[in-house]
């Protein structure tokens, strides 16, 4: 099994990002995460780039100890004595040091020849030898770069001591079939090859930068640039974790693994995301909230029954805990009823069956049903075992700033027929509730009403709790649904329906069915 190196470089292309700013902590903590996680390289800045860069590198450096410590530098003298400062305390001191070669880069950006490109690059290298014991090399827009002019410099490059050649797709435009043949001519032509890694370094910006890196390593690189969420430049860089997991469960075709904790992987792209501010969207593969979560019937189905079936990545393997079985209106009956046992009900196939029924209606109007949701569907469902003697068929609350709040309802009495009734209040929440008591037609009073959502989001339930007191007995009640006045109203009803179950005995067979 061959060994990838693995060269992280979230602290310095990563925090090309636009809008992304490190400040000094926020670096060392996350090279700290990366040591934890193991990577080989960590490519903490450009040192030249700015004083506070400068400090960020020498303290990282000097501190990070688990993993080799880079910075990045142009091919000049003043540069590389800059990155020598900061990276001198390091293990093992390493330069990262690049020019361009692509016709593109050289004519316009550069204004140099081919042969002037050659000849600083040389120096350059030569220049950083003498003080690092590492030197890696750069050909940036390797990937749009004439192949014979690379074997030339490469060539010339290794001479000059540099360790590893790294070929980057700097603009995310080459295709996994050409760097892959473009890394193999490299390996063959070039005749020092042999002295030096071959380094692949891709963008995304044809979202193909974790292909590419795959296919560079299929072509004979040994080290993969990348970064933590691939978090980068423009679109972004190959991340680090889609790479690393992709080796790790399809080493079978690759033949290689990487030296990283996998665990450890959760735990850093949830620290790079929260300190860069770049939010990892929930389809992310690896690192997505949803990498490791179901929620079609078929699929949630098929998983109970054996994981592999719909997951081919173990979420423990990269610190997930565990799966998820996400209910919404797609999901079926065996996720529902695993989900109930799980909040620790037991209920019946015909419970389950009825409230499967309320479930589906609640997921048609909500995105995602949440275990506080079930809760309080399986508790209406095992409430309402007991005598329903009064109960709400319609409701209509009349309000408006200018008006008085009305309310119009229809309600079962317990001798089954159907009374409608309408009555004002100071709010609508009085108006209902006078109005089920004219339906009553006996005094009720409320001792206590409490209101709250029930899981977040627009969307939400909203559960009232209220204590009232009827014919002498008090009783606390609760309702849920999706409008406030409507729990009010349920509430209400099921306090003054508990005290008539007690009063008839009733309440007692309530309670023994389990919760
Ligand atoms: C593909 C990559 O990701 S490369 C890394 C990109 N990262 C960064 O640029 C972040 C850090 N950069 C910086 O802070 C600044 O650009 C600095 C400090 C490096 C340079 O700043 P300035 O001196 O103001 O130059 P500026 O950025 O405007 O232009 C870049 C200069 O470097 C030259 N240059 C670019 N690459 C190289 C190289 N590899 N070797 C030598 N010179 C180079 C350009 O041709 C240009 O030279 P010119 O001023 O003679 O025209
Ligand atoms: C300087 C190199 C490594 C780079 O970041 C690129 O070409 O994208």
């Amino acid at each position: 099994m061959q060994k990838i190196n693995v060269f992280d470089t979230t602290l310095r292309d990563g925090e090309q990002s636009p809008g992304v700013n490190l400040n000094f902590e926020e670096k060392m903590e996350i090279a700290k995460q990366l040591e934890r996680l193991g990577v080989d390289i960590i490519e903490a800045g450009f040192p030249a780039s700015s004083q506070g860069d400068f400090r960020s590198v020498k303290a990282i450096a000097d501190q990070v100890k688990g993993s080799s410590v880079t910075g990045l530098s142009r091919s000049l003298k003043k540069d590389i004595d800059v990155s020598w400062e900061a990276l001198k305390g390091g293990a093992e001191p390493r330069l990262h040091v690049f020019i361009a070669t692509s016709p593109i880069h050289m004519t316009h950006k550069l204004q140099m020849t081919p042969d002037q490109v050659i000849e600083q690059a040389v120096e350059a290298v030569t220049y950083a030898k003498k003080r690092f014991p590492h030197v890696q090399w750069s050909a940036e827009d390797a990937c749009r770069s004439d192949l014979d002019f690379l074997v030339r410099i490469i060539e010339k490059v290794i001479d000059a001591g540099a360790e590893v050649i790294n070929l980057p797709d700097t603009v995310g435009y080459i295709t996994p079939e050409e760097i892959k043949n473009m890394f193999s001519y490299i390996k063959t032509n070039v005749p020092n090859s042999d002295k030096a890694k071959l380094s692949a370094h891709c963008h995304d910006d044809l979202g193909m930068a974790v292909a590419n890196s795959l296919a560079a390593i299929e072509g004979g690189a040994e080290q993969v640039e990348c970064t933590i969420n691939g978090i980068g430049e423009r679109a972004g860089n190959a991340s680090l974790e889609e790479i690393a997991v992709a080796l790790k469960i399809r080493n079978d075709f690759y033949q290689a693994t990487t030296g990283l904790t996998l665990h450890e992987i959760k735990k850093t792209s949830s620290l790079v995301s929260k300190l860069t501010g770049m939010v990892v969207p929930n389809n992310k593969a690896v690192v997505g909230d949803n990498a490791f979560a179901h929620e079609s019937g078929i699929h949630q189905d098929g998983v109970l029954k054996e994981k592999t079936t719909y997951e081919i990545i173990t979420p423990e393997l990269v610190g997930v805990n565990a799966n998820r079985m996400v209910l919404g209106k797609l999901s079926g009956r065996h996720a529902f009823k695993e989900k109930v046992r799980d909040l620790g009900y037991t209920a019946s196939d015909e419970e389950i069956n009825k409230v499967f029924k309320s479930f589906k209606e609640l997921a048609d109007k909500k995105k995602e049903v949440t275990d506080e949701d079930i809760f309080a569907l399986m508790t209406d469902e095992k409430v309402g075992a007991a005598v329903k003697y009064f109960e709400v068929e319609t409701l209509q609350v009349n309000y408006g700033t200018n008006n008085i709040p009305t309310a119009t309802i229809t309600m079962r009495n317990p001798n089954h027929e159907v009374i409608q009734e309408a009555a004002t209040g100071s709010g609508s929440v009085e108006a209902v509730y006078n109005t089920l008591e004219r339906i009553i037609g006996q005094e009720v009073t409320l001792t206590d009403y409490r209101i709250q959502s029930i899981s977040g989001g627009r969307d939400a339930l909203a559960e009232v709790f209220v204590k009232v007191e009827f014919q002498g007995i008090e009783s606390t009640g609760r309702g849920t649904a999706h409008d406030v006045l409507e729990a009010s109203a349920k509430a209400y009803i099921n306090a003054v329906n508990r005290i008539l179950n007690r009063k008839s005995g009733e309440e007692q067979k309530a309670e023994k069915v389990q919760i």
